[in-house]
């Protein structure tokens, strides 16, 4: 049994470190992830993790694990910004307001699958020109859901949310270790 992480993303490694959880090998997933017609977020988010965990190539008793994070304003899906202009914009979409970040856990082994997602409630500060200037500069909103990080500079924007602080970072840590363990992964060094 190998475990991979099917995921090209520094957070998910690195949350995974934080219980001591080391993959085999990391296969980041290419799938296409632009939403279906009048699809709503949190069926996006978990298709997309299952789509993830499908696409990456494993052997009959490898587990595999995916995840996906998608921000949620109402029922428009904010995605991984194109460019500086479209991080701005979502960025001033979300100044203000509440919003929602869902992420989806996929784990497979074989043909069988196991998945969990978590909403987290996320209330972002009403921003001043100079804060949203100086954030898109930073560079920081790159490859981040929604366009911020709330684990960086953007956790100066955030007074309050409500649910996964891991989630909303890319891997809710005590869904996920349950999954792992569903899936016979050694968590706490019990044999598979
Ligand atoms: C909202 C938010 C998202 N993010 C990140 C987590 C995810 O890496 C990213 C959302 O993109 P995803 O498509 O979920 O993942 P990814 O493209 O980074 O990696 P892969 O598909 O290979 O697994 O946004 C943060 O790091 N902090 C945050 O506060």
């Amino acid at each position: 049994m190998k475990f991979i992480l099917g995921s090209g993303s520094p957070r998910r490694r690195d949350l995974l470190a934080q219980i001591g959880v080391v993959p085999d090998d990391i296969l980041p997933p290419d799938i296409d992830e632009d939403p279906a017609r009048g699809e709503l977020p949190r069926p996006y988010c978990q298709r997309l993790a299952r789509e993830k965990a499908a696409a990456v190539a494993a052997g009959p008793d490898d587990i595999v694990l995916c995840a996906d994070t998608t921000v949620a304003l109402g029922r428009r899906i904010l995605g991984k910004p194109a460019d500086a202009i479209e991080a701005e914009s979502f960025l001033r979409a979300l100044s203000g307001r509440r919003h929602r970040v869902i992420t989806a856990v996929a784990v497979r082994r074989g043909d069988r699958l196991w998945q969990r997602d978590v909403v987290s409630a996320v209330k972002m500060k009403r921003l001043s020109d100079q804060e949203i200037v100086a954030y898109v500069a930073s560079g920081d909103w790159q490859g981040k859901a929604g366009g911020y990080g709330i684990q960086g500079m953007a956790g100066a924007f955030i007074p309050w949310i409500e649910g996964s602080f891991t989630g909303i970072v890319g891997l809710p840590l005590a869904e996920t270790a349950g999954l792992l363990q569903a899936a016979g992964y050694p968590v706490y060094g019990e044999s598979a």
